[in-house]
């Protein structure tokens, strides 16, 4: 699955071109200082890695990609809630089909822009009309904002997350600071515990800080890195590995892929964010590198 080869099929400047794997239209960027994929299928970024730089975000090698299939790996967009608060898991958003809505590029890097609206579909699934945009900054280091805006005539309730996948060396020399003390442990059924300032992830880890640092910093040690991970408009910082006997059982996961990723999802937990017609609100991700 060689996705940044693959043939143009319409250049829309000199950096953004589009092209197609499987049915799913993938804008490709390409510029001085970044090579970026998205997919309009999810509005979901599946590779970012900055000029001489290694990959910053993780696509797995097993990844399904197809218009029917929410994609492992990149950055997929959860919404209008986080994880079983619905059916679907983890929302709608990334099983559908967004638009471009704006390209634009200088020297610094390159802008995309994505849209998703109520649909008859949508509304079957939740009763809420909405204009989500995606934009996407890319260069040196990548913003990701969701803009979420309530198009009805009556208040609604999202959450949801940027479910950002990490391409890291070896999750046994990597560790994480920044999540703050407590969190909500998913794999223990979702007790309330305290962690310390250094996460080292030696087991499956599924976990809700719900009092997160401004900046979540994953140390890359191998590679020398640090990934620095600023989240805003969230109230929680999900941090997620699989491990291996859950791989296992996952058809887009190669067995020991949980080596070379972790999961730092900027992340509306609970009750959500409501908002009242025509208002707006924005999550967002902001991913930088910084040697370690
Ligand atoms: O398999 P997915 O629906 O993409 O979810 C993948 C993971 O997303 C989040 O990190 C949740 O906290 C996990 O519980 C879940 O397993």
């Amino acid at each position: 699955m060689d996705l940044r080869n693959l043939p143009t099929i319409n250049a829309l400047s000199d950096a953004v071109t589009v092209c197609e794997y499987n049915g799913v239209k993938i804008i490709r960027v390409i510029h001085n200082t970044v090579e970026a994929g998205i997919s309009l299928h999810g509005g979901h970024l599946i590779w970012f890695k900055p000029a001489n730089q290694d990959d910053v975000i993780w696509l797995s090698e097993e990844a399904i990609i197809d218009p029917t299939k929410a994609i492992r790996g990149g950055i997929p967009v959860c919404w209008p809630w986080f994880g079983k608060a619905g059916t679907p898991s983890h929302g709608f958003a990334r099983n559908s089909q967004w638009a471009i809505k704006e390209h634009r590029e200088n020297e610094t890097g390159v802008i995309v822009a994505l849209s998703l609206q109520d649909s008859d579909a949508t509304r079957e699934i939740w009763p809420h009309k909405f204009e989500l945009t995606i934009t996407f900054e890319l260069g040196e280091s990548l913003k990701v904002s969701l803009t979420s805006t309530n198009t009805d005539d009556h208040a609604w309730s999202y959450g949801g997350a940027l479910h950002t996948y990490f391409d890291i060396a070896d999750i046994t020399k990597a560790h994480l600071t920044g999540m703050g003390a407590p969190y909500i442990d998913g794999v223990q059924g979702g007790v309330q515990a305290e962690g310390g300032n250094a996460l080292l992830i030696t087991q499956e880890v599924d976990r809700v800080y719900t009092a997160p640092e401004a900046i979540i910093a994953i140390h890359d040690t191998p590679r020398q890195r640090q990934i620095l991970v600023e989240n805003q408009g969230h109230n929680a910082a999900v941090i997620w590995n699989p491990w291996q006997a859950l791989c296992e059982n996952m058809a887009d996961m190669a067995t020991n892929s949980f080596e070379t990723m972790v999961c730092v999802e900027s992340t509306i937990h609970g009750e959500g964010v409501t908002l009242a017609p025509n208002e707006s609100h924005t999550l967002s991700t902001t991913v930088s590198l910084a040697a370690e």
